[in-house]
């Protein structure tokens, strides 16, 4: 019998896939070529450890010359921070230098990604977290700890691996979302990164960084951290229906269920009543994560609730290139997709909350602001199959629908003012509003294409252009809502004087009875 290329490959994969499994069932881990060994403390869960992430069947974006950012930082050997330090373009854009373009060449610091310049860390057991990842040395605020590495996978497979984790019985959620379209899975392979737990009261934090065109996620100290402390970010969970995780991070603040915060997690376990603005989310859709997002379509639930993180310049020169060699691990696979780290524990605890009906769909879509760079969310929960029934989960499809917040009735605000001048200014204000809110909208429909554009390139942000008009767009828009509310108030407050054509109104502008009772 005679296999083909693409068949002898496949096979290949089965065969080394069943060496690892079988090693692991040993206990022995198994690392790719090129990682430091690791020393696994007993009872870690088996995973291959890497360092860089793999893209299996994705479109790797090739950099052309005149896309490679270079920066104007001059090496002088009495400063080192002249070299790529916190002042460097690219350190104030997120973006590490290219080796051969930099002109800083060999002393450029702003490539801490690719050379793996991670602070010193150890895997420790956690009481009910399951591992954990702590300060191997004095971490210094802002500095960067390490990548979250692992396979990068598209929202679809994302959602079938969650399932088949979840069937599996796998506790700990390592899925972290990436951008709008893709998710790094640390299930199987990943870096130490997979071990920090979720705090409602983070020391580090996520912070996007592109590298070679391609966007990195990376863990950051938000503060000075003692040596032996825990590291922990919060993961920003989004929840998908299933079981609610019990929050274990002790922290006065904590929000007691991973993913408490999130939308879907809101939706599912509050009352809503009318006019329960409570949970509504502020919209300023510059994508419409619903439509656009294949990822709220797969979940088919209140899409993710990301965070935003904005990089910041970053000296760590002196950061310890290895975090790994003191390291051990152990995992404790969770089925539930977690954005950044995972979830241990998955306690099902039921919500005494009573659920009810979602009133207001429009109310439930998710917001994604575009222009900024990134942040990473965890995911857990499939949802498959476990997705809260009937509840509304959709998501508009235009922006206009989207503006669900209630809009004052400025005509018949109008109504109500004795003086006509009054009712004209008020009327005239809504006008303007109107003709904002129409262009706010032409604009979202005419950027739209940009930003899938954009979005399939793995790309957060979208080009100045499209944000600058958005913005000005969007303040314009303000501004005329602001004028008219400022046009009613102020006549309601300061009544103009009267003349003769008011006889209705002994009282100057006062509104009539329903608005000062
Ligand atoms: C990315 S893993 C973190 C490492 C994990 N503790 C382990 O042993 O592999 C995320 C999982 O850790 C657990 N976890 C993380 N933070 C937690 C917290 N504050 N409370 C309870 N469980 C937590 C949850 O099971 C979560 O799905």
């Amino acid at each position: 019998m005679r296999l083909t290329h693409t068949e002898g490959t496949e096979l290949f994969h089965v065969f080394l896939n069943w060496c690892i499994e079988f090693l692991a069932m040993d206990g022995i881990n198994f690392f790719e070529a090129g990682d430091a060994p690791l020393t696994v403390p007993e009872g870690v869960p088996f995973f291959i450890h890497i360092n860089q992430n793999v893209s299996s069947g994705r479109k790797v974006v090739k950099q052309n010359d005149d896309d490679i950012p270079i920066c104007e930082c001059k090496y002088d050997a009495k400063y080192p921070d002249s070299a790529c330090g916190e002042r460097c373009l690219n350190v104030l854009t997120s973006t590490e230098c290219v080796p051969g373009y930099c002109p800083c060449r060999e002393y450029c610091k702003n490539q801490r990604f690719q050379k793996c310049q991670y602070a010193q860390t150890k895997l420790f057991r956690t009481e009910g977290r399951g591992w954990g990842l702590l300060a191997g040395k004095y971490i210094k605020a802002g500095e960067f700890i390490i990548e979250y590495c692992g396979e990068i996978i598209s929202s679809k497979e994302a959602k079938q691996r969650s399932q088949t984790y979840e069937a599996q019985g796998l506790r700990d959620a390592y899925i972290i979302s990436l951008n709008a379209n893709y998710f790094i899975d640390a299930t199987k392979k990943g870096s130490m990164a997979r071990f920090i737990n979720h705090s409602c009261q983070p020391n580090c934090e996520t912070r996007k960084w592109t590298v070679f065109g391609e966007t990195r996620v990376g863990i950051f100290s938000k503060q000075d951290i003692a040596v032996g402390t825990e590291l922990a970010y919060d993961y920003n969970f989004e929840w998908y229906g299933g079981a609610n995780v019990r929050c274990l991070c002790g922290a006065p603040n904590c929000s007691i269920f991973l993913g408490a915060k999130s939308h879907g997690f809101q939706v599912h376990n509050h009352v809503w009543e009318d006019g329960d603005d409570r949970y509504t989310v502020d919209t300023f859709p510059l994508y419409d994560s619903a439509e656009d997002e294949p990822f709220s379509k797969h979940f088919k639930s209140a899409s993710l609730n990301n965070t935003i993180f904005t990089a910041s310049g970053d000296e760590d020169n002196l950061m310890k290139v290895d975090g790994f060699a003191e390291t051990n691990y152990s995992i404790e696979f969770t089925n539930i997709i977690a954005e950044p780290f995972g979830s241990v524990a998955v306690e099902a605890l039921p919500i005494n909350a009573v659920k009810s009906e979602v009133k207001e769909e429009t109310d439930l879509f998710p917001q994604k602001t575009q222009q900024n760079i990134p942040q990473a969310t965890l995911g857990y929960n499939s949802g498959s199959g476990s997705t809260p029934k009937n509840r509304s989960q959709h998501v508009p499809k235009s922006r206009s629908k989207q503006a669900s917040r209630k809009q004052v009735n400025a005509k018949n605000v109008a109504k109500l003012f004795a003086s006509k001048q009054a009712q004209e200014e008020i009327i005239r204000c809504e006008e303007l509003r109107t003709e904002a809110t129409k262009k706010l909208n032409d604009l979202y429909d005419e950027i739209r294409p940009s930003i899938e554009e954009h979005a399939k390139d793995s790309q957060d942000n979208v080009p100045t252009d499209v944000a600058e008009k958005w913005i000005e767009a969007t303040c314009t828009q303000w501004k005329a809502e602001l004028d008219l509310h400022f046009s009613i108030i102020k006549n309601f407050v300061c009544p103009r004087p009267h003349t003769n054509e008011h006889t209705a109104s002994t009282e100057g502008d006062h509104v009539v009875k329903q608005l000062t009772n």
